[in-house]
């Protein structure tokens, strides 16, 4: 499903008026159509309150109240905001409200008991206040009227999106329209998705409303939020016919003497995603701990310096390079004086995918340039903490603009970025980005990335995409990922370990597989 800028659907929407010739009139009685639809299927009996803005958001609001006066429901209608400021459209639905005989109240200081009565006795209140033509602050009077949302007894079906909400970055006015619904029209936006925004919206609703699919191509929309139903296509076929080198062979460089737990867990991770081959290879002086904990993989015992992988010691990587189908490193690998150039000569060697996780990440931060020598398709998946530390920012200023970052730093370095947090979002070399909503609380835990790298290896190492991109191998890790831990987290949110996702990577692929839209059946003919 696309995401789209509140500038790209301003555009989307000027397209569909002037070069479609779909009159905004109908844009809107079709969005507000759409709402009702909602509205009639979650509260159909009970007395609903509109509170419509000056703006299209609040255009809208009068044609679900119109429709809903319609149905003989019991609705008040409040407006807000400066006559002189009203858009035509919502003066136009003002009109019609009055051409209907429908009484829509104006809202005055001296209205505030009047509101507050009203929306004391509804059962769902519909936030049309502000949507995408929201600027700065709120101004008064929505601060008073949100604040009184707050201690609503009522559900609240916020249009578009909720007052408050950004519809570009997710941030949140101090009062925010908190939603239990939020139904948005023709494509979501990025407000959608980005935290704390997101926790505002509730459910959220896409609505058609005759936005035609020429808009795609025109605006040449390609950021996604990723779906069951575009990744199922994906998931890499197992054959009858085949053996484990069908599958193929993945290679993670992981663990230093104190931390024996994170190769472990990637290497258990990858295989259970599916590669058919697993070589884990570790610092000799880790090597007994972790052979001892896990059976799987083929071990490599690897030169160690002070515990961690020892300088000099590519020549035997170089001899057997060509047998891996992807490489992985980071995980426990610990940092140490010179490892840049350590990393330096893996990136110069390997040709097929390679991802950089974890303290790879950090050696890579001392020194960018090395990505440039890159002879094949890299992968970095860093949490804020550590794309702040390759951006030279904070984790803070990160969290403020992930999808610009991510976006620019792929491009830059022509690499793919899986910046992982709310919501995890995996950033193109060639400028696209895609959001991941299947994550949850359940992930925030230690060991967790170590897993998610783990599924991407394995991943990869399937060779997913039927072109040369690794677009959708990504993408499937992440979703699983995911999955697997709402699985855990269904158990319990704050109990779930990073051995538990390990364990729901089966179920979370089979959940991608079994709800299919098409019948089940067992019939070998069918
Ligand atoms: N997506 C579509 O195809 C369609 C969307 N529709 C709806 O239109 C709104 C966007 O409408 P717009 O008129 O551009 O903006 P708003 O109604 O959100 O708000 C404008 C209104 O608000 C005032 N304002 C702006 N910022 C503030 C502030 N910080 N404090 C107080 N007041 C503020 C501004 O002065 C204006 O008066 C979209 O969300 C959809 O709901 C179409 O109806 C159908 C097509
Ligand atoms: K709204």
């Amino acid at each position: 499903m696309y995401v789209v800028s509140t500038q790209q659907m301003r555009d989307i929407d000027r397209f569909t008026i002037e070069q479609i010739g779909i009159p905004s009139l109908v844009l809107m009685e079709n969005a507000g159509v759409a709402v009702v639809r909602e509205i009639e299927k979650r509260w159909s009996t009970g007395a609903v309150v509109v509170l419509a803005g000056p703006g299209n958001n609040g255009g809208d609001g009068l044609v679900i109240a119109r429709h809903l006066l319609n149905k003989r429901r019991d609705v008040k209608v409040w407006i807000f905001g400066e006559e002189k400021k009203r858009s035509d459209d919502c003066k136009r639905q003002l009109e019609i409200m009055q051409n209907c005989g429908y009484a829509v109240n104006v809202w005055t200081q001296k209205s505030e008991e009047a509101v507050q009565t009203d929306i004391k006795q509804a059962t769902v209140i519909v936030d049309a206040l502000l949507g995408t033509g929201t600027k700065g602050e709120l101004r008064p009077p929505y601060p008073f009227i949100l604040e009184k949302l707050k201690d609503c007894p009522g559900e609240v079906l916020a249009v578009d999106i909720p007052t408050g909400v950004n519809s570009d970055t997710g941030e949140a006015a101090q009062y925010t329209v908190q939603a239990n619904v939020t139904v948005t029209f023709a494509f979501p936006k990025w407000g959608h998705f980005l935290y704390p925004g997101a926790d505002y919206i509730g459910e959220l609703v896409v609505s058609d409303i005759s936005i035609p699919l020429r808009a795609i191509d025109e605006f040449l929309l390609r950021d996604m939020v990723l779906t069951k139903e575009q990744l199922r296509k994906e998931l890499p076929e197992r054959r009858a016919f085949s053996h484990k080198g069908t599958y193929g062979h993945a290679l993670i460089l992981a663990g230093s003497k104190e931390m024996t737990g994170a190769p472990v867990l990637s290497a258990s991770a990858g295989l259970r995603t599916g590669c058919g081959l697993l070589t884990l290879a570790v610092p000799e002086s880790a090597f007994p701990i972790v052979a001892s904990k896990i059976n799987e993989p083929v071990f490599w015992e690897w030169p160690a310096e002070e515990g961690r992988f020892a300088c000099g010691s590519h020549t035997l990587l170089r001899q057997r390079i060509a047998s891996f189908d992807v490489v992985a490193i980071g995980p426990g690998l610990s940092t140490w004086k010179g490892g840049n150039n350590w990393l330096r000569e893996i990136i110069n060697m390997v040709d097929v995918p390679l991802i950089l996780d974890a303290d790879a990440l950090n050696l890579l931060s001392e020194n960018l340039s090395i990505l440039h020598e890159k002879k094949g398709q890299i992968v970095l998946t860093p949490h804020p903490g550590e794309m702040g530390r390759l951006c030279g920012c904070s984790a803070v200023e990160i969290e403020r603009d992930r999808v610009g970052y991510a976006r620019s730093f792929a491009q830059d370095y022509e690499v793919y970025v899986v910046l992982k947090g709310t919501y995890t979002l995996i950033a193109t070399p060639n400028g696209k980005v895609f959001i991941n909503t299947t994550g949850t609380a359940a992930l925030a835990k230690g060991g967790t990335g170590d897993v998610l790298t783990g599924m991407l290896a394995g991943m990869l190492a399937q060779k997913v995409a039927q072109d040369e991109t690794i677009e959708a191998g990504i993408q499937l890790a992440v979703y699983l990922h995911g999955i697997a831990g709402r699985i855990c987290s269904e158990k319990s949110i704050h109990a779930t370990l990073a051995g538990d996702i390990i364990d729901n990577i089966g179920p979370a692929i089979k959940s991608l597989l079994v709800a299919s839209s098409s019948p089940v059946t067992d019939f070998p003919g069918n």
